[in-house]
């Protein structure tokens, strides 16, 4: 059997705390490339971003791992919203988010380092309705900060919690990593995440 370990490579504490929630045993070894969209498709950009990330830690990663990498954004008609630069840019989304419907895509690469290639790839979305918002709410909702490390400019997870209509598709996938399709995808690939022999190793 062989054994990898499981190395996330992301800064960002949702996901973190996401596969801390599926029981994983996992090392943090966050991407600190520049991210560079170079497509206006939202499957093809987080796939894309994704797998940069995974890249950059896999080659860095000395030992038998799977790294994953992760990234969001949100597509409203046929704009993609990413993190917002400043304040009036997190109003701008959140004034064509509200009392609309709009997709959130989390794509995720999962690299094995011994073959350098992946053994999962993929973006899962997730449909979110949202009820309508005065501009007085939205302007205080950016004065708490949290808009401003979202894509999109909100946390369906925090103060946006109000203002979600429904959902259809993997809540997950909103808050950043889509944790069942990862989980299936690695099954069909024989690879069972809740099989730990020794604590820190996956078998392969
Ligand atoms: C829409 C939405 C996004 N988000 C978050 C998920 C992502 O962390 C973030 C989008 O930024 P990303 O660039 O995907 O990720 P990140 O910079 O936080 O972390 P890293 O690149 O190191 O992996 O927005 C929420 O937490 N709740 C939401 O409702």
């Amino acid at each position: 059997m062989e054994k990898r370990k499981l190395i996330l490579a992301s800064a960002s504490p949702r996901r973190r705390e996401i596969l801390s929630n599926m029981g994983l045993n996992f090392q943090v070894h966050p991407a600190c490339g520049e991210e560079k969209l170079e497509t206006s498709d939202p499957v093809e950009a987080v796939k894309a971003l994704a797998l940069q990330k995974a890249r950059e830690v896999a080659d860095k990663t000395g030992e038998p791992a799977l790294v994953i990498g992760s990234d969001t954004v949100v597509a409203s008609g046929n704009k993609i919203l990413g993190k917002p630069h400043d304040k009036e840019e997190a109003f701008r989304m959140l004034k064509e988010l509200q009392g609309a419907s709009h997709m959130v895509y989390t794509g995720v690469a999962v690299i094995d380092t011994v073959t350098g290639e992946p053994l999962a790839h993929f973006a899962e979305g997730t449909k979110v309705s949202m009820y309508p918002m005065t501009d007085a709410w939205i302007q205080d909702y950016i004065e708490t900060g949290e808009p401003m490390d979202k894509a999109g400019a909100y946390a369906i997870q925090g103060g946006c919690m109000p203002y979600i209509r429904g959902i259809q598709g993997e809540y997950a996938t909103v808050v950043g990593f889509p944790a069942a399709r990862f989980y299936q995808e690695l099954l069909k690939k024989g690879v069972d995440l809740r099989k730990t022999e020794e604590e820190e190793y996956y078998e392969l």
